[in-house]
Order: C-alpha cells, then structure tokens, then sequence
C-alpha cells in the first residue's frame, strides 16, 4: 500500500461514478478533497496505485462475491487468492463466469507469501478462520467474514458454536462492522468482524428504533427467510434441489447461532438485556434475505414516530433506505446490490408494528458489507466499488 497517495489525484467521474447525487456525497464526507485515483483497468494487481488485496476463499460464495465487487473497484487490486480442496485450480475451473477476469490462480493458505498485501477479505468456515487470522502477519488490515470475532464474550462464543475461543486476544481486538452503525471504530480497526447476513438485517431496522426508546425490547419476534447461498457452497444433502425446491424450511428452530449475535447488538442499543424469539427459513431462491420483525411500540408511539425515527437515521445513508409510506420492500429489489430496504407497517393489534428489513444475503449480508468496511479501514469513500443496480 506504500504506493499509494490518499491525497490530491484526480477522480475520473465518469468511470467511478454516474451519478452526480453519489459524486457530491463522496466530495462531502472527504471535505471536498477528492482522494482517490481510478486505475484504468479494474481489478488489476498489477496497478501501481492498487492496494493488494488476499482474497482468502476464494473458491466459495462470499469469495467469489468479493471478486465480482473488486472487478468494479478502482483502487482495490487482487494479488493472491486461497482455497481448500480447490487449491491448484484456476478460477475458471471454480466459477466459469469469473473467467473474464485477468486472476491468480487459486492456492493453498499455507503457500500464500502476505508480504506484499496489504489486506486480506477471510471468506472462509467459522471454527476454522480464529487459528488461520492467528497465523497472518500483523500488518495486514483484516475484513473476516465469518462469525468467528463477532461476539465479544468469548465464553457466549463457546456456548452457540460449540467449542472454546482460540484466539482471544485478538478477539479482543476485533471492532464490530455493522457499517452504518459503528462507523467511527471502523475507521481504525485493523480486524473487523463482519456481521452475519440475518443480524445485518435486524439490527439495521430496530438499532436506530431501540435506541431512540420507540419500541419495547420485550417481545420482539423476527422470521426471517434466505436463500440458499447463505449457506455455503459445500454440498450437503439438506441443500440438494429436490430438498429445497417447491418449499420452505425452518431450521434452527429455538436455537439458532445467530441469536446471541442480534442480542448483543440490540443490547447495546438499548444499554441492557435484549432477547429475541428469532426463527430462519430457507426459501427456494440462489440469494436475498427478508427479515420480518413483530415489535411492541413504547406507550404512547405511534406507527409514524417509527416512520419518522428510521427515515431519520438514515436519510444520509447510501445503503439502507426507508420506503415511501406502504411500499413493501422485497428481495428482488436488491439483489447483486449492497443495499437494505426497510418500511415499517401497523399490525392490526392495537400497539404493534411490523417491520420488513430485504438485504441481498452475498452482498450487504457478507461481501459488499465487507468491501463498505475495507474502504472505511483504508481511507477510501465508502462506497467505492459498490455502484450496482439490482439484478431484478
Ligand atoms: N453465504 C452467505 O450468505 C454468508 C456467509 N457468511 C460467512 O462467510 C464465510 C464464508 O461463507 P461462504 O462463502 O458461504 O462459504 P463456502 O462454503 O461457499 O466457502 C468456503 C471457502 O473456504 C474454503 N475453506 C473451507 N475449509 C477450509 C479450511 N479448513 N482451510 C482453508 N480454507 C477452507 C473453501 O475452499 P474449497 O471450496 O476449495 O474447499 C471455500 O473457498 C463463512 O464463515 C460464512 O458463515 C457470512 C454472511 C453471509
Ligand atoms: C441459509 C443459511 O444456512 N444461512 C446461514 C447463515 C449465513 C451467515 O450469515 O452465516 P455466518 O454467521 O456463518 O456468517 C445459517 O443459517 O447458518
């Protein structure tokens, strides 16, 4: 990264962005100096302005999820990529529609030289990423997608993932990188644990909402539903199409990992004690997440405070958006996008309101999360590389 100049290099609007709107925002978060460069090929790590990015599985769906957004980032270039049982192979054997793409080929982690990286994306199983991010040199910025750093208690993490913390130092380290919500520790984390898919898109909704005193942190039920890329590419028998196809599935029923992951947020916001009822389905579709939160209102609140607190929290947020007054958000809306959409309804009962949270579970669920984060770390405006429409 020592090649780089953060300041004073010119912005090539058109090739970054095309929409004046995002332009003006990126000029006002970094005081009107623009400080970044577009290399004229994307993604390439040859780039003397790039900063050398490790892709660490890169064989799997977050991986590959974190290879298309750098394809479109004009300061990130990919200087090494890892998998396991696909060490060896070109990225085209793994995922032909990546094959455009001038990449390294796939390796080993322990024939990986990190000296001349600057920050790694760890795309790979929880239980295995504490002993591997151990074993990484210390200069290495460090964005882990698994859920290996993300909960501070490490006696909590030995109790959902059934086996004791091996790296609590560095857990203690690690900053949280719910992006909209703790931006400023971000900035100088040096290992961000990235949030999981279904907490990004229940705390996104109900942070700002608890935090404001709005609704009661009792009874809140959250069913929520992701397609089946959220669960790895490894091939499991539950995940056959036949098994998953013309229906729907819960799992995790009462018990789910990500439970004490929402709880810790939601008590931070609240400054006490959360506990959800919080149900996953998988549903038959490649990628999306819709969570939908039963809550109680605060005595005296009324649907349109909600309305009002959320548009509010967010109203200079690029990512997560409140839709207008009745429309229901829905997953095809963000797919392939780094975006949250959120409305909030009255239920029938008197007193409670139900809220819709959509997020692509790839992409603001784990990868474009996880770039948000990077960027943030780096110095760079944090929507570089992430311009996408929906797929629809
Ligand atoms: N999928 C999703 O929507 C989300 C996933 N996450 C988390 O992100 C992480 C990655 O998930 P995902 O991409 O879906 O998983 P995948 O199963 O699709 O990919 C896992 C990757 O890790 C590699 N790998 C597996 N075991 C090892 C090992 N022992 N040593 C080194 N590399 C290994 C695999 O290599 P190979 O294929 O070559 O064996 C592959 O590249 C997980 O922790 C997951 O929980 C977080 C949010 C959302
Ligand atoms: C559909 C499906 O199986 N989803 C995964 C969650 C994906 C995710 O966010 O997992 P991490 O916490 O490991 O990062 C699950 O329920 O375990």
């Amino acid at each position: 990264m020592s090649a780089i100049s953060f300041s004073s290099v010119c912005f090539s609007r058109g090739h970054c962005w095309n929409n004046p709107k995002e332009f003006g925002k990126v000029r006002k978060q970094q005081g009107g100096k623009l400080l970044v460069k577009c290399s004229s090929k994307s993604g390439n790590p040859s780039s003397q302005n790039a900063v050398r990015v490790g892709v660490l599985g890169a064989s799997g769906y977050t991986g590959s999820e974190v290879l298309r957004l750098l394809a479109n980032h004009p300061q990130f270039g990919i200087a090494l990529m890892t998998a396991d049982r696909k060490a060896g192979q070109p990225i085209s054997s793994v995922f032909p529609h990546l094959s455009t793409r001038d990449l390294p080929d796939l390796i080993a982690i322990k024939d990986a030289n990190f000296s001349d990286v600057d920050a790694v994306f760890c795309c790979l199983p929880h239980g295995t990423t504490q002993e591997i991010i151990k074993g990484l040199p210390k200069h290495l910025k460090i964005v882990d997608l698994s859920a290996d750093f993300r909960l501070r208690d490490i006696s909590e993490y030995e109790e959902w993932y059934g086996q004791p913390h091996r790296a609590p130092d560095l857990q203690k380290e690690a900053i949280y990188g719910l992006t909209e919500v703790l931006r400023e520790e971000i900035k100088n984390a040096r290992l961000v644990a990235n949030p999981g898919c279904y907490p990004t898109s229940v705390q996104l909704p109900l942070v700002p909402l608890i935090k404001a005193s709005l609704i009661e942190i009792k009874n809140i039920i959250i069913d929520a539903k992701s397609g089946v890329s959220g669960a790895g590419r490894s091939a499991k028998e539950n995940l056959l199409f036949t098994e998953v196809t013309e229906g729907l599935n819960s799992y995790g029923v009462t018990r789910h990992r990500h439970v004490p992951e929402i709880e810790q947020g939601l008590a931070e916001a609240a400054g006490s004690k959360v506990t959800v009822s919080f149900t996953p389905h998988l549903i038959p579709m490649s990628r999306g997440m819709q969570s939908t939160i039963y809550v109680e209102m605060a005595p005296g609140v009324r649907i349109e405070d909600l309305y009002q607190q959320l548009k509010l929290s967010y109203e200079d947020e690029e990512f997560v958006s409140v839709l207008e007054n009745g429309v229901i958000p829905r997953t095809h809306s963000v797919k392939g996008t780094n975006y949250c959409l959120i409305n909030v309804f009255p239920d029938r009962i008197p007193g409670r309101a139900i809220i819709i949270s959509v997020i692509d579970n790839l992409v603001k669920g784990a990868s474009g999360q996880a770039l948000q984060n990077l960027n943030l770390i780096l110095g760079f405006p944090e929507n570089l590389g992430l311009h996408y429409l929906p797929l629809f």
